[in-house]
């Protein structure tokens, strides 16, 4: 996936000026940046949820900048959404199923051997007949997980998925996201508790007034005089 020379702004507000971003097959890329610094943007322009101003998204050595996010969910970009809206009357089952039968146009006996693969994966075998509404926190977060993985993606992007977990439940999301990792899948994972992308992640990029602060290997980048100072509110000694 590659974005280059990507405008977007909503009036004076900037979330990308001029970026430049190429993830490769099987990466795994965590971004951080301060509140308000447009990173649930930069996942919807990538899925099409929202357009760029300028510049181009290329996705498999394609140009998708103008494909709507059902044709780019197609083509193997899945995500997660920072507020989980599961189907809360159906089952963890039905509602992987149904993003599975989205994401690739599969029928539901054809689409069901994967979802059921989804669900070992996302360790929610033994709640795939439970309603969803009825799910814990953690549990939602997994099927949020699942939804993303059902649509069968070759770059997966999570948005703030660990947010509200205690330490325990963080650990054993991370635990899953690892498992998920090693199937090849592409992640760009977008998460506020940096020590869950410092165990899951090759590349950290540090996004902040439309641009890339920082970009490199993860403990690298955190410990950068500019990144304390601007993340962290860290002054340089
Ligand atoms: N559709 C929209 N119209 C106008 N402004 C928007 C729109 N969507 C987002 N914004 C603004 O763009 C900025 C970036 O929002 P975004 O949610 O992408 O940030 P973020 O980095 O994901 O923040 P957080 O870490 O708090 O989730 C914010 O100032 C937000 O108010």
């Amino acid at each position: 996936m590659q974005l280059k020379s990507v405008d977007k702004a909503f009036g004076a507000v900037v979330i990308a000026k001029g970026l430049d971003l190429t993830v490769q097959a099987s990466e795994g890329l965590g971004i951080i940046g301060p509140n308000g610094a447009g990173k649930s943007t930069l996942f919807n322009l990538i899925t099409g949820d929202q357009h760029i101003n300028g510049g181009s998204i290329t996705f498999g050595g394609r140009e998708v900048s103008k494909d709507k996010p059902f044709k780019r969910c197609r083509q193997g970009i899945g995500r997660s959404y920072q507020i989980p809206h599961p189907f809360g009357k159906m089952t963890v089952y039905e509602n992987i199923l149904t993003a599975a039968v989205f994401g690739s146009g599969k029928g539901e006996a054809e689409a069901s051997p994967h979802v059921i693969e989804v669900l070992h994966l996302t360790g929610l075998a033994k709640e795939a007949n439970k309603p969803a509404g009825h799910l814990t926190l953690l549990q939602r977060k997994r099927l949020e997980l699942a939804r993303g993985l059902a649509t069968d993606p070759k770059l997966l992007l999570l948005d703030e998925i660990a947010g509200g977990l205690t330490e325990h439940e963080v650990q054993s999301l991370i635990g899953t996201i690892r498992d998920i990792r090693k199937t090849g899948i592409a992640l760009i994972w977008i998460e506020h508790i940096v020590h869950a992308l410092l165990a899951t992640v090759d590349r950290l990029i540090v996004l902040n007034g439309g641009e890339l602060l920082a970009d490199g290997e993860p403990e690298a980048v955190m410990k950068s005089p500019q990144v304390q100072k601007i993340y962290m509110g860290v002054e340089p000694a």
